[in-house]
């Protein structure tokens, strides 16, 4: 007869690790030798040009693609030692294109996000739900087939499933795709107030100071640099890397300047504007 093992033991906070992770696609390299720390509770950025690697990283930290060398550590052990429903328990993970489930009401969909928690009481997964519904504002949809949402609601229906799933660490492709300006602030206020690690693969490098403690740069699968934003994303790293020139501005209510990005020949005239500065830190660059 077959017999479930017992669930591995881990740390109620626990530490991501990527140990000199490498992931081959058609014979090439399209996650190279990533090594990574991320302690619980910290808010990565990852960012990068287009097919430098970010979609695959996130499906390689959530185990769903399984590194060609090196390891993914979850609180000490390797992902790849958890079943699917203990990593379940652990990770959630919002993609850029969710699978929509078409007629689906937007309270099942929801729903789903407690599959990995079948032994907790029907109570208390209905009270994950509706939290995870009211922080995303899904009241007026709830009994809304998945299909008849616009782009933007379909995205917050993706966040609270992910949310109702209580995952220890939450990945997130583009997640502020669709979104309205206000609806994104919001977003990502509340995806910074979860006390929940967090790892969002964005593309507005504008919205990395906003979220993250720490951005990582991708380019051809590796890792170029990373640490705290403002003293990586240089305007040597930015026009390097994404053909940009970035200025930090303050702002009166704001204890940190604020990076606006331009494309270099936009930037030509900034020289007049008396309150811009471009910083140039040293960036933490990584072999
Ligand atoms: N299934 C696949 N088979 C072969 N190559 C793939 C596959 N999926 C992705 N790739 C390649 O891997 C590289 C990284 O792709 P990935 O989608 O991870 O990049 P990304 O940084 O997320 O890109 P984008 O910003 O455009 O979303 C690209 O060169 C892409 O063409």
């Amino acid at each position: 007869m077959f017999t479930a093992l017992p669930p591995i033991p881990l740390p109620a906070q626990p530490e991501l690790q990527l140990d000199n992770a490498s992931l081959l696609r058609q014979g090439k390299r399209v996650v190279n030798s990533v090594s990574l720390t991320v302690p619980f509770g910290a808010h990565v950025a990852l960012v990068g040009p287009n097919g430098s690697g970010k979609t695959t990283l996130l499906q390689v930290m959530a185990g769903r693609l399984a590194p060609s060398q090196g390891r993914v550590l979850i609180g000490g052990v390797d992902l790849a030692r958890l079943s699917g429903n203990q990593r379940a328990q652990q990770i959630a993970v919002v993609h850029q294109h969710e699978q929509v489930h078409g007629q689906l009401r937007v309270r099942d969909y929801v729903a789903l996000g407690r599959t990995p928690h079948a032994q907790v009481s029907h109570d208390e997964s209905a009270a994950v739900v509706s939290r995870a519904v009211q922080r995303c504002r899904l009241q007026p949809l709830l009994d809304r087939p998945m299909r008849t949402l616009s782009g933007g609601e379909q995205q917050r229906a993706a966040i609270a499933r992910a949310l109702a799933q209580e995952p220890r660490i939450l990945l997130l492709d583009e997640p502020t795709n669709h979104l309205d300006l206000r609806t994104r602030a919001d977003m990502l206020d509340l995806l910074t107030e979860l006390g929940v690690t967090v790892i969002a693969a964005l593309h507005e490098l504008s919205l990395v100071q906003r979220f993250a403690h720490r951005v990582v740069v991708l380019g051809e699968g590796r890792v170029v640099a990373q640490g705290e934003p403002s003293q990586v994303l240089t305007q040597e790293l930015v026009h390097g890397h994404f053909g940009m020139d970035v200025f930090y501005l303050p702002l009166p209510h704001r204890e940190q300047d604020i990076a606006v990005f331009e494309s270099p020949q936009t930037a030509k005239g900034a020289d007049s504007v008396p309150r811009a500065t471009v910083r140039e830190p040293v960036a933490e660059t990584l072999a």
